[in-house]
């Protein structure tokens, strides 16, 4: 629909919002060789070529999920007939043949994502702020994210330096590096003197029992200023100055820990941002743009200073053969473009339809990205010459394959060579996890990351089986069967295709952002379940992550399991996480609504009234909770599925809504942009929390996005423009 607010371009049978067409030609085309003619009619071509195979992909889920409804509507009063079941999801087509053996092929990797294990950060593109934060958190003090975190045992004060809990965190450092870089006859806790003596480390006259893992310093060998270690891959820095607080009570001057932390970070047009117009999508592609040139900064007030933020350069250090070795100072950036789903009124086709918004990211991120492509010298982003772009929520192969297609077509328009773009598929589809391997396939010149999205995944889970009857409570769904089987899946079949030592194998999201000493212990799991590398949502989760990889070396797990085969098949996937005795007390019905309904208007009041896409959202027990789309869908489906199966009723399902629209306006009080819900109940962001609720069952996929765009629209169309 043609946006009321936009001034449309009419170029080569297109509109294109004239915001959109300047930023375009002003900034993004500055320095490229490809001219203005050449993009719009790039654009135009793959919108009109690809629009109408885009539109039937939608379609055939939407046949297929009327097919998978009637089935349960059909079977629901009967035992459930695993074999049947099964049989019906192959006849049409929900589950399709797995062919033989094949590898991934996908060639010029950078070694970020093909053979180092590390902690992967996702950012909000549109959060300048936060995205240069993202790319500089290659490297973190181990000392700061010790000391300002539940890290160590308590919460992270404030104000004065606590001396005792310094001296704990130099203590548990010191703990790590033992850990990981033993010394052969003493500790890195009494260390007095590090020096680097022909070629090798020498603390206090003892050398490391493995001496390779030396690998430079900066500074005089008798008195170096940093020492590089590496380990599995990944570099820790010790950092020495006598004139620092920390380093001067140090024996040896040690004043910082500093870990290669986010080996990778994805600049996230999804799920963590409110992207609903041309404005907005100029925003995202403009932070992408200053990353890909390397010129982003911006200027903000923290506290009472006034701070530019910059990317940060390469790292110089004296290696340990004395030649000179450079290490990126910033981690591997990838784009994740939107699904298939939405559409975006930034540009319209010949016909007056919005385009659709992958398309338009395909484009717009790859041509981008060619600023980084193009380089000679400097800090690059991939010195492979590839393009990394996180494709979410791709329902089954013929969806992977059409995005295979797209990038073809994007590669051939920008005289790329094939293959430039490389391609991280999200599993967070049920249709995506039973066909994992065929999807793969669909893209196995490009393939460079397979990721367990279990957050849309427990949202498709929900939405999916919505007729089969009532699911347990969200904190239930997680603890079934259903979610070991599609973990480990996934490792496994990633592995039997060859990802190993040429993709990632990641995993999920730490939802928990303050949670760190709990992340610290749970999280170790992802690199032993053979994942090389993982989700966290902060720089300083990325840094304390770092640690497990350097506990488990990825690659020795991911051999053991090659050797011992798939774990888990199609008929485990397809355990549905129903609650079987639905015998829950009235209280503890009213506590899973009151929790998902207050997740859902925490989040939903930010996204409509401020476009913030991603948001700490405190639950029930008054945990902040990472909130995105992707658990708004499953909060908004778990509603969904048990008014629809009568476990709650609409009227008391209104009541909590309301009730707990007042909580939120009070955990909001103190932000001066906040506008309350209650007692009104009638602004545009309440109205949109209910619709995901009560209309939930509607929406595709049980997806949020149709709804959080037409409701952000609304409210955008009645601000002055
Ligand atoms: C299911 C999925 O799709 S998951 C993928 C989508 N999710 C994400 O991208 C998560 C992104 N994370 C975030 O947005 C935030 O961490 C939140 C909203 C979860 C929590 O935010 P808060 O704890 O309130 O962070 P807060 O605003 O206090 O910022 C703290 C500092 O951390 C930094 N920071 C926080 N998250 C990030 C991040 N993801 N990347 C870079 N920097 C970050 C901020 O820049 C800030 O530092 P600064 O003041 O020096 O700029
Ligand atoms: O995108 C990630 C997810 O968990 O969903
Ligand atoms: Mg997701």
């Amino acid at each position: 629909m043609q946006n009321p607010n936009a001034d449309y371009a009419v170029l080569n049978d297109l509109k294109i919002d004239k915001g959109l067409q300047r930023f375009v030609e002003d900034e993004v085309l500055k320095g490229l060789d490809v001219s203005p003619d050449q993009i719009w009619a790039a654009l135009s071509e793959i919108v009109h070529k690809f629009s109408d195979k885009n539109r039937a992909l939608l379609q055939t889920r939407q046949d297929i999920q009327a097919k998978i409804d009637d089935w349960h509507l059909a079977n629901r009063d009967q035992p459930h007939d695993r074999v049947a079941y099964k049989t019906f999801l192959e006849e049409i087509g929900y589950i399709v043949p797995e062919g033989g053996d094949f590898s991934i092929e996908t060639a010029n990797v950078d070694p970020e994502i093909a053979t180092v294990a590390g902690p992967q950060l996702v950012v909000p593109s549109t959060n300048a702020r936060f995205v240069l934060n993202a790319a500089n958190a290659r490297w973190g003090s181990l000392y700061d994210c010790l000391y300002g975190t539940d890290a160590m045992g308590a919460p992270a004060p404030g104000g004065k330096f606590d001396d005792g809990r310094g001296a704990r965190v130099v203590a548990r450092a010191a703990v790590f590096l033992d850990e990981v870089f033993p010394v052969e006859s003493t500790s890195h806790a009494k260390a007095a003197s590090y020096r680097i003596v022909d070629g090798a480390l020498e603390i206090d006259g003892a050398a490391l029992k493995d001496p390779t893992s030396f690998v430079g310093y900066l500074g005089e060998a008798e008195n170096p200023r940093s020492v590089l270690l590496r380990n599995n891959g990944l570099h820790v820095e010790l950092v020495f100055d006598n004139t620092h607080p920390i380093g001067a009570a140090s024996p040896s001057g040690l004043a910082d820990v500093v870990l290669e932390s986010a080996m990778s970070a994805i600049i996230d047009l999804e799920d963590s941002v409110a992207c609903v117009d041309a404005e907005d999508k100029v925003l995202a592609y403009r932070n992408w743009l200053g990353l890909m040139r390397g010129d982003l900064q911006e200027t903000f007030d923290k506290g009472e200073k006034r701070i530019t933020r910059r990317l940060n350069g390469d790292r110089g250090f004296v290696g340990a053969d004395g030649a000179a070795l450079d290490l990126k100072g910033r981690s591997l950036l990838l784009v994740r473009n939107v699904g298939h789903l939405m559409t975006n009124p930034a540009i319209l086709d010949r016909n007056g339809n919005e385009a659709f918004e992958g398309l338009m990211d395909a484009v717009i991120s790859v041509l981008i990205a060619m600023h980084d492509l193009n380089k000679t010298q400097g800090p690059r982003n991939s010195v492979s010459g590839s393009v990394y772009v996180v494709k979410p929520k791709m329902h089954g192969p013929a969806e992977v394959a059409f995005a295979d297609e797209i990038f073809g077509d994007v590669e051939r328009a920008l005289g790329l060579p094939e293959y430039t773009v490389k391609l991280g598929i999200m599993d967070e589809e049920r249709r995506t996890s039973v066909n994992l391997k065929e999807c793969i396939r669909a893209a196995k010149h490009r393939v460079c990351f397979i990721n367990t999205g279990f957050l849309d995944r427990t949202g498709d889970e929900i939405h999916t089986s919505m007729e089969a009857g009532p699911f347990s409570r969200k904190d239930f769904i997680k603890r079934k069967g259903w979610i070991t089987a599609y973990e480990n899946q996934n490792v496994d079949i990633g592995l039997e295709c060859g990802l190993s030592g040429k993709a990632q194998i990641g995993k999920g999201m730490w939802a928990i952002p303050d949670k760190m000493a709990a992340m610290l212990e749970q999280k170790i799991e992802h690199p032993r379940a053979g994942a090389n590398c993982a989700w966290v949502p902060s720089p300083t989760a990325a840094t304390l992550h770092a640690t497990h990889y350097h506990k488990v070396n990825v690659a020795a797990v991911q051999a053991d399991l090659a050797r011992n085969g798939r774990r888990a098949y199609v008929e485990s996937l397809l355990d549905i996480p129903l609650a079987a005795y639905r015998k829950w007390t009235p209280e503890q019905i009213r506590r899973e609504v009151e929790n998902n309904a207050q997740g859902i208007l925490g989040y939903v009041v930010r996204w409509i009234d401020q476009g913030v896409g991603c948001s700490k959202v405190p639950d029930i027990n008054n945990v902040g909770l990472m909130e995105d789309r992707a658990t708004c869908r499953i909060s908004a489906q778990h509603i969904a599925n048990w008014l629809h199966h009568g476990v709650v009723s609409r009227q008391m399902v209104a009541e909590i809504m309301q009730q707990m629209a007042a909580v939120v306006d009070r955990q909001n009080a103190d932000d001066p942009l906040y506008r309350p819900m209650a007692p009104e109940f009638d602004s545009i962001a309440y109205k949109a929390a209910c619709d995901l609720v009560f209309e939930g069952r509607a929406q595709p996929s049980g997806y949020t996005e149709p709804v959080l765009h037409a409701r952000r629209l609304e409210l955008k169309a009645g601000q002055p423009g």
